[in-house]
This record gives structure tokens, C-alpha cells and sequence, in this order.
């Protein structure tokens, strides 16, 4: 079956360094998977190729069968790529509920059913859903800017579902989130429907094996192994370059 994502020799040079030598990647559909590695393996790099943010000095990036390797972040985003980034990335003069609006509005109506003020009550439904699921049903109105970290974090994810991705690519999301945070975000992405694809990058292992059901592992720009969570936990170099270089 064509994977929903597939990246073919990616690589990405800054200077001499390669932060990325030939990288390869495949997401199933709806697959849990994790990126890990050492600091500076070049996961974020990765997913930015991945996202559009990056441009990629070589290789292809293919989703569901066809190359997105020249697309920017909004048009990978029409295709279905969700993103949520190290630091939330929201509009802080907006409110909670407007920041999912913006983003539901292009989804809010079935051609052909159209009509005046439709469009933005269906957004509005879908936004106080979303808020609801992410956990912030209350906030709805206050500005973005003013919600506490982990709060933007999950305003961030609401954000990226209202776009209806089939992969959503998570940079660290549990950085900075209290312990009640990182066990209610656990949660909420073990519910995701199967619809959505994750692709997680993440240095805490206890999260990694607690979501995904592959595991890819990067060091110095290359991929070391792929593999399930039992495959990578008994894997000797993965261990070995954990040893040396995470943090
Ligand atoms: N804009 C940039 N200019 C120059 N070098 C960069 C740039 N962005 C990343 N790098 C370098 O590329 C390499 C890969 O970086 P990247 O942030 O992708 O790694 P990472 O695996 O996400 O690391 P971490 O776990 O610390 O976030 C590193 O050596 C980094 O210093």
C-alpha cells in the first residue's frame, strides 16, 4: 500500500554541516511514530523538511503517492499536514476560540451548501468542539497571548486538528507541561482517531513507547534504525548512541 508519507534521501546541508545525509523515511496511515535521537541528530530539521518549512538540498518527500518536495508549509497544510512546533506557535492578539476559527473556516461547509453566515457558525461549532476536546472549554475567550504555557500547547494542537490532518507532526509537546499536563496529553493522542498519523518527536523514551508503534532513530543526520518499540529498545547501536549524546 503507498504510505501516507514517504521521505527518500533527504538531505539538508547548513555550511559544511549535514544536519541531514539521506534520510528515509515512511508513515503509515494512521501510524504512531516516533523520531529520536541525540541532540543534533537533526529530528526538527526533519520535520521541518517534512512540514515545508525547511527546503530539502536533496531527496523527495512524497505524501500519499505524490511528491510535495517543492510545496511550502500552507500548501502542505491544504494536503493535510498538521504541525505543532518546539514553542507554540498561535496568534497571541486572538482569542482561543478565534485562533481555531481561523483554521476550521476552510473545512466549515460542503460544497454546494453554502450560505451567508453559515460558514462561520459551522466553524464556530467545530471550535468549541475542538476546545472541549483539547481540554480548554473555558478559555474560548481569552487571547492566546495570555494563556499560560502549556495551555498555548494544547490551544496549538486544537489549531491543528481544526485544519484536518492526516498527519500531524509533534515537536516535543510535552516540553514544559507539568506532570497532570503530560499525563492529559498522553490521553488525548492515545484518542486521536486512527484518521490522523503522528509523527512525534520526543526525547522522553517513557512517551515514546507509551504512544507510537514505530520508532525511527536519527544520529548525525542519518537514520540508525526503524523499527517497532521492542525492536528499538533491544537494539545495541540505538543504545549506544543514546549513551553517548541525549539529554
Ligand atoms: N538554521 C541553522 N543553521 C545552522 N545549523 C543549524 C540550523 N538549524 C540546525 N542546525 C544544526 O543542524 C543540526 C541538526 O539540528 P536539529 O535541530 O535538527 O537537531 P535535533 O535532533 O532536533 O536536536 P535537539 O534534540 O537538540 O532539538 C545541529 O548540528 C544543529 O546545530
Amino acid at each position: 500500500m503507498t504510505p501516507l508519507l514517504a521521505a527518500r534521501g533527504v538531505t539538508v546541508r547548513y555550511g559544511s554541516l549535514a544536519a541531514l545525509d539521506g534520510v528515509d523515511l515512511r508513515i503509515d496511515h494512521g501510524q504512531r511514530h516516533a523520531l529520536i535521537g541525540p541532540n543534533g541528530a537533526g529530528k526538527t530539521t526533519l520535520l521541518g523538511v517534512l512540514g515545508g518549512s525547511i527546503p530539502a538540498g536533496g531527496g523527495r518527500v512524497l505524501l500519499a503517492g505524490r511528491d510535495v518536495t517543492r510545496l511550502g508549509p500552507a500548501a502542505r497544510a491544504r494536503r493535510g499536514v498538521g504541525r505543532i512546533h518546539q514553542r507554540p506557535a498561535v496568534w497571541s492578539t486572538l482569542t482561543a476560540a478565534e485562533n481555531v476559527v481561523v483554521a476550521a473556516l476552510p473545512h466549515a461547509v460542503r460544497p454546494g451548501r453554502w450560505r451567508p453566515g453559515g460558514k462561520r457558525r459551522a466553524a464556530e461549532r467545530a471550535a468549541a468542539t475542538l476546545l472541549a476536546r483539547v481540554g480548554l472549554p473555558e478559555l474560548a475567550d481569552v487571547p492566546a497571548g495570555r494563556l499560560a504555557h502549556g495551555q498555548r500547547r494544547q490551544l496549538e494542537i486544537a489549531v491543528a486538528l481544526a485544519g484536518r490532518p492526516r498527519l500531524l507532526l509533534l515537536d516535543e509537546p510535552a516540553a514544559g507541561l507539568s506532570a497532570v499536563e503530560v499525563e492529559r496529553l498522553v490521553e488525548f493522542l492515545r484518542e486521536l482517531p486512527r484518521a490522523v498519523a503522528v509523527l512525534l518527536v520526543e526525547h522522553r523514551l517513557d512517551l515514546v513507547y507509551a504512544l507510537c508503534d514505530a520508532v525511527t532513530v536519527l544520529r548525525d543526520g542519518r537514520t540508525l534504525a526503524t523499527g517497532t518499540p521492542a525492536e528499538i529498545r533491544a537494539s545495541g547501536p540505538v543504545r549506544q548512541a543514546y549513551a553517548e549524546g541525549v539529554t
